[in-house]
């Protein structure tokens, strides 16, 4: 059985002080951590504030980006180290807006993704198709090479510790979730991808979250999948009593 993974990604929203009030109301409901690993990956400014606020709850919290040096001259950026120094404990890699708009690679998200390990940080690295790869019947050519990519050089452990989210760029901030059984026929896709690199035991343990127009509304059918282990979620993650939801869901999935 693998634990459910419910992480909110706030993009580029809300100000410290929002942050800080949304962890206050959230921290003392969250269920607990042997039913569901709850998450909330805030701009890195925020992070010293919500990392001490959330400690001893079942609250935990990561980062959006990182760098994959552990120092050097990368004015802006943020280093593994400086994340692990500070006790946050997962980092989201490779989101398509970072592939996008910030000329994040494969190779980049490889050498994050090892970074993240080597500086004791869970990686949520993400995947996903464009609509025109998808109505060209490339998707899951697509997604089979970004997971190869980002799990090159990775023992088997490392492996089943990664957690792959799979999000169809068309269907982040659009309203359009992908249907419960295309999300999980992808991550069933992806599942069978780290079979081949890692072996039965890496992909069954390994946990695929979908993420897409996720709500309260939509994730309980999409936690029932087979291959669908978690969810990824921007929008419905930044209020508190819609989070509180999406993690009840994961709670009892
Ligand atoms: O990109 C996403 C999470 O990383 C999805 O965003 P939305 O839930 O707002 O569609």
């Amino acid at each position: 059985m693998r634990k459910p993974i419910i992480a909110g990604n706030w993009k580029m929203f809300k100000h410290l002080s929002d942050a800080v009030e949304f962890v206050e109301a959230v921290k003392s409901s969250i269920p607990n951590k042997e039913k569901v690993d709850s998450v909330i990956c805030a701009p890195a400014l925020f992070l010293p504030t919500l990392v001490e606020q959330a400690k001893g709850s079942n609250l935990a919290i990561g980062a959006q980006t990182m760098h994959f040096e552990k120092e050097g001259a990368f004015t802006g950026e943020v280093s593994p180290s400086q994340l692990s120094d500070i006790a946050v404990s997962y980092v989201v890699l490779g989101h398509s807006e970072r592939r996008e708009y910030y000329n994040e690679t494969d190779a980049a998200v490889n050498k994050k993704t090892q970074a993240a390990f080597e500086y004791n940080l869970t990686p949520i690295v993400c995947v996903g198709e464009t609509l025109e790869e998808r109505e060209a019947g490339n998707t899951v050519a697509k997604v089979a090479g970004q997971v190869r990519a980002a799990l090159e050089g990775l023992s088997t452990e490392q492996v089943k510790q990664t957690v792959i989210a799979y999000e169809p760029i068309w269907a982040i901030g659009t309203g359009k979730t992908a249907t419960a059984e295309d999300a999980n026929e992808v991550c069933g896709a992806v599942r069978a991808t780290v079979q081949e690199i890692a072996g039965p035991d890496a992909a069954a343990a390994i946990r695929i979250q979908y993420g897409g127009s996720v709500k309260p509304e939509n994730i309980v059918e999409l936690l029932s999948m087979e291959h669908i282990d978690g969810a990824l979620v921007g929008g419905a993650s930044l209020q508190s009593d819609s989070y509180l939801r999406l993690l009840e869901a994961g709670a009892n999935a």
